[in-house]
């Protein structure tokens, strides 16, 4: 608690206007405003001096400068504030408290949007606003903003005296949101129609707003102040609401009446410094609610609402002599300060850095996430790389197999390729031989043959017939002979000497093509000299048909070795595009790893510097 000042009560009275009833009634006016704070009978001796006395035509914005104003800086420093109206019912209460939305606004709409203007200028300050709306209607604190919460129970607080438990208090951060939540209350507040009054007030209403404020990033203990912003219900006679008024008006009446009463006589209690007694704060709800401002720590300050007319005397003489000694209090208020989580703003303040640290840690926890997940994906994506490329190298080993295998396959046929020399002896042997012995034997049925790539099978096939001579002239010749009576066996050696001579035409052609000193092993001829003409015929095509099967097996084998080279191609490309991939997803991963250990090291010492803290 800070130093006290000593202050008295701000007291005004206002009067209002005759209204529609007491003109019709042939009401006067009696009483009239002198100066800027004086109020005096016009036909009579009395009058009260006061704060300030507002006339018929005052605005409330006008009385709202004089009381409102200095109220709320109080409270945006720190200092409990509570303005409240007092008066006869149809006084005007409601007309200064509330008055009618941006056409005429009230105490309470006024105080509401000075608080933020006063926010706005405040620079270097942070605040925390709240709000909560009651009424007490037959002594029954019912909630304005939750009309479910009736007859809410009070309770002493050390801090903030007497507490409403349970109220609802909402958060605002604007006067429109406030603005807002008074239009809402409003609505729940219980109102009737009376004789004095067309909308009456049944209950009374506090709208209370709790400003706490501190220095921003200051170590400064937090301010925090209550606003109480009171719209009593009037005090009524039975006249106002007739002979056949209802048990209900009735009840209510004697609540309004039995409360104001227990106000009026703590107001005279303590303006009484004489008399000792206790002050009756526990006989009503409203003065336990009131002790803390009217007993001390609260700046505040009080309009009574008064009517001129000579038939509200009595109750306009009781209300003037309220004020009066409302006047005499003196206020001994000082700026209520709290420490630590005490005060909303410190709590949320303290929640909103660890929310912040949460955040922080979380947004670490998800890099670090991220930098696993990646690190998972290009570990993953490595290991598919080398399961391809050990796959690819399989392949390649089967290919270079296979090469391998293609190429013994090669040498083998080659071995099956005889030199030109090696042929022709045996033939020129066979020839030198007894050709009477000499018969042509059918061929021995030989192996699949292969040959090299580069041998030219056009050229070939073209020598081949050339060289074999086999044309229907040849033919037609070797059948003459044939069919000579003199066809003996040197016509027929002759025309084996010719077939063989073809063959070994063949052989050279062949060896001539090869890249090879090799040629295709024609099978070899064992000649058992033909007996007919036919026998050498059936020799010759099926030596031509070996030769033709050889020609396509080279041309199948040549397909085959093209396809093989191009798909073996293809294999070493993908497999070097692959580790070309790899290699940067290594390179990506090395500097993954070296940031994720550079965080590592900086968390290292973040934790060494808070335990150093
Ligand atoms: N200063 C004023 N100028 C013009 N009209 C006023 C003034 N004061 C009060 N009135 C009008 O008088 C009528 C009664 O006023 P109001 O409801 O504020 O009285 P009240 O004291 O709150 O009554 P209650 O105690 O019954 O609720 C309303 O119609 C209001 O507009």
């Amino acid at each position: 608690m800070g130093e006290r000042t000593i202050e008295n009560i701000t007291v005004s009275v206002r009067i209002r206007p005759l209204n529609q009833r007491e003109l019709t009634s042939g009401g006067e006016k009696i009483w009239e405003k002198l100066g800027e704070s004086e109020i005096k009978e016009k036909s009579g001796a009395r009058s009260f001096s006061y704060d300030r006395v507002y006339n018929e035509d005052t605005e409330t914005g006008e009385i709202f400068e004089y009381q409102g104003v200095q109220v709320i800086e109080k409270c945006i420093s720190g200092f409990n504030g509570c303005i409240f109206c007092y008066g006869q019912t149809g006084s005007g209460k409601t007309h200064t408290m509330h008055g009618i939305r941006k056409i005429n606004p009230g105490l309470v709409p006024l105080s509401i949007d000075y608080i933020f203007s006063m926010i706005q200028k405040s620079s270097g300050k942070e605040f925390l606003i709240r709000c909560a709306y009651i009424e007490i209607y037959n002594e029954s604190i019912n909630d304005l903003l939750n009309p479910n919460l009736l007859n809410l129970q009070l309770a002493e607080d050390k801090r903030s005296g007497i507490k409403i438990i349970g109220v609802t208090e909402e958060v605002c951060t604007s006067s429109n949101q406030v603005n807002s939540l008074l239009a809402m209350g409003e609505k729940h507040r219980i109102t009737a129609s009376t004789n004095f009054n067309q909308r009456s007030s049944r209950s009374h209403s506090i709208f209370r707003v709790i400003v706490e404020s501190k220095n921003i990033n200051g170590k400064s203990n937090v301010a925090i102040a209550a606003l109480n912003l009171i719209d009593l219900a009037g005090s009524e006679s039975a006249d106002v609401h007739g002979p056949s008024a209802s048990s209900t008006r009735s009840k209510e009446m004697k609540y309004i009446n039995r409360s104001l009463l227990t106000l009026g006589t703590v107001i005279m209690r303590l303006s009484d410094k004489k008399n000792n007694a206790p002050i009756p704060y526990r006989d009503s709800k409203l003065t336990r609610l009131l002790q803390p401002a009217l007993e001390g720590n609260s700046k505040v300050s009080i309009v009574c609402n008064i009517s001129s007319c000579n038939d509200a005397y009595d109750e306009t003489l009781s209300t003037l002599k309220f004020a009066q000694r409302a006047k005499k209090i003196k206020q001994a208020i000082c700026k209520n300060e709290v420490t630590g989580s005490k005060a909303l703003i410190i709590k949320y303040e303290k929640e909103i850095s660890e929310l912040q640290e949460r955040l922080r840690e979380m947004e670490m926890k998800m890099a670090q996430e991220e930098k696993i997940t990646i690190d998972l994906h290009l570990s993953k994506e490595m290991q598919i790389l080398q399961e391809e490329k050990e796959r690819a190298d399989a392949r390649l080993d089967s290919i270079l197999q296979e090469k391998l295998q293609l190429k013994q396959e090669l040498e083998r046929l080659k071995s099956f390729i005889i030199s030109a020399e090696n042929v022709k002896p045996k033939i020129i042997e066979k020839n030198n031989r007894n050709r009477k012995d000499s018969i042509y034997k059918k061929p021995v049925s030989h192996s699949r043959t292969k040959i090299s790539y580069d041998f030219r099978l056009e050229d070939s096939e073209l020598m081949l017939t050339k060289n074999l001579d086999f044309s229907q002239n040849s033919f037609s010749r070797v059948v003459d002979l044939n069919n000579e009576e003199s066809s003996n066996f040197s016509t027929l050696i002759r025309n084996d000497t010719y077939l063989l001579n073809g063959i070994e035409n063949l052989e050279s052609e062949l060896l001539r093509m090869g890249t090879q000193k090799e040629i295709i092993p024609i099978p070899p001829v064992e000649i058992n000299t033909p007996k007919t003409y036919e026998e050498c015929l059936k020799i010759i095509e099926e030596q031509r048909k070996c030769i033709e099967d050889q020609k396509n097996v080279i041309e199948q084998l040549k397909c085959e070795n093209e396809a093989r080279d191009l798909a073996f191609l293809k294999f070493n490309k993908d497999i070097e595009e692959k580790q070309e991939q790899i290699e940067l997803l290594n390179d990506e991963l090395t500097l993954c790893r070296n940031n994720l250990t550079k965080i590592q090291i900086a968390n290292r010492f973040r934790q060494s510097i808070k335990q150093i803290n």
